[in-house]
């Protein structure tokens, strides 16, 4: 395998996740723009594109995967970005709280509450971590938000305990957007709010928080990854800036591998 072509070890195949989402987008730009031209995207899902990288990881082969910062897969494995010279998959992203456009007149409390709604890259690293260690998404919240009542109480600040009301976030079943989702819902439920969680697929969950069938999102990825999204339906929509900065986004293989760039595919 040694003398093949990364191209022929990998059946010039970059793994990757559910069609919807802005990184594969973002990889379909990267086939064009680096002139990758047998290369080609096998879409999936989260979960199948993590079972394929412990199969590989595990049998020490080679593999590329669309992956992304926080991610519990960079504290399982040993793993690199491939360096992206020209950029396609942004610079800084940052994951933002998006509403719909009427929930601040209908419900400024909560609005408040997703407005100071915000933590860090190691947060949602411990809940993922949770998570992937067997706690239920609602108990990975829970414990989480047991440990870090400080930060807790920053997003809580001046905002009202209720009774029953209801809110209703949708998410993408991303191990990133199943942990803060469920943190901010635990959060919301500890402040007595009802809360609906939807889980959809990236397109649907833009289109959904557009028609108003879901209120919030703590799940978009900007300023690159969910542009088109986000310019879809921007009068629809208040994006209430970032909840977490510092995330990034790229092709990601196991460090065994001696490519480090998305360039090194050419050869
Ligand atoms: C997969 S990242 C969590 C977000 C996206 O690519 O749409």
């Amino acid at each position: 395998d040694k003398n093949k072509s990364v191209g022929d070890q990998t059946n010039h195949t970059i793994t990757g996740i559910d069609p919807g989402s802005g990184i594969m987008k973002a990889t379909d730009k990267v086939i064009k723009d680096y002139n990758l031209n047998d290369w080609k995207v096998q879409s999936g899902s989260e979960a199948t594109m993590t079972a394929s990288l412990d199969k590989a990881i595990k049998n020490k082969k080679p593999i590329i995967i669309t992956g992304w910062t926080p991610h519990w897969m960079f504290s399982k494995y040993d793993l690199k970005y491939l360096k992206d010279p020209k950029g396609v998959y942004g610079k800084n992203e940052e994951i933002h709280t998006v509403i719909n456009k009427n929930f601040a007149k209908k419900d400024p409390n909560a609005t408040k509450f997703l407005d100071q709604f915000t933590w860090s890259p190691e947060d949602m690293g411990k809940v993922m971590l949770d998570i992937q260690n067997g706690k239920s998404e609602q108990n990975a919240a829970k414990a989480w938000i047991k440990a870090n009542q400080d930060k807790v109480k920053q997003w809580t600040n001046g905002v009202n305990k209720v009774n029953g009301k209801t809110v209703k976030l949708a998410y993408v079943s991303w191990a990133s957007e199943i942990a803060s989702t469920n943190v901010v819902a635990e959060a919301l439920r500890d402040l007595g709010y009802k809360v609906n969680l939807e889980q959809l697929g990236a397109g649907q969950m833009f289109a959904g928080l557009a028609k108003g069938s879901d209120d919030a999102i703590v799940a978009a990825w900007l300023p690159s990854t969910h542009a088109d999204y986000m310019n879809e339906f921007k009068n629809k929509l208040t994006d209430l800036g970032p909840n977490l900065k510092g995330t990034k986004l790229g092709l990601v293989v196991p460090k065994y591998m001696k490519i480090n760039s998305i360039e090194d595919l050419k050869t």
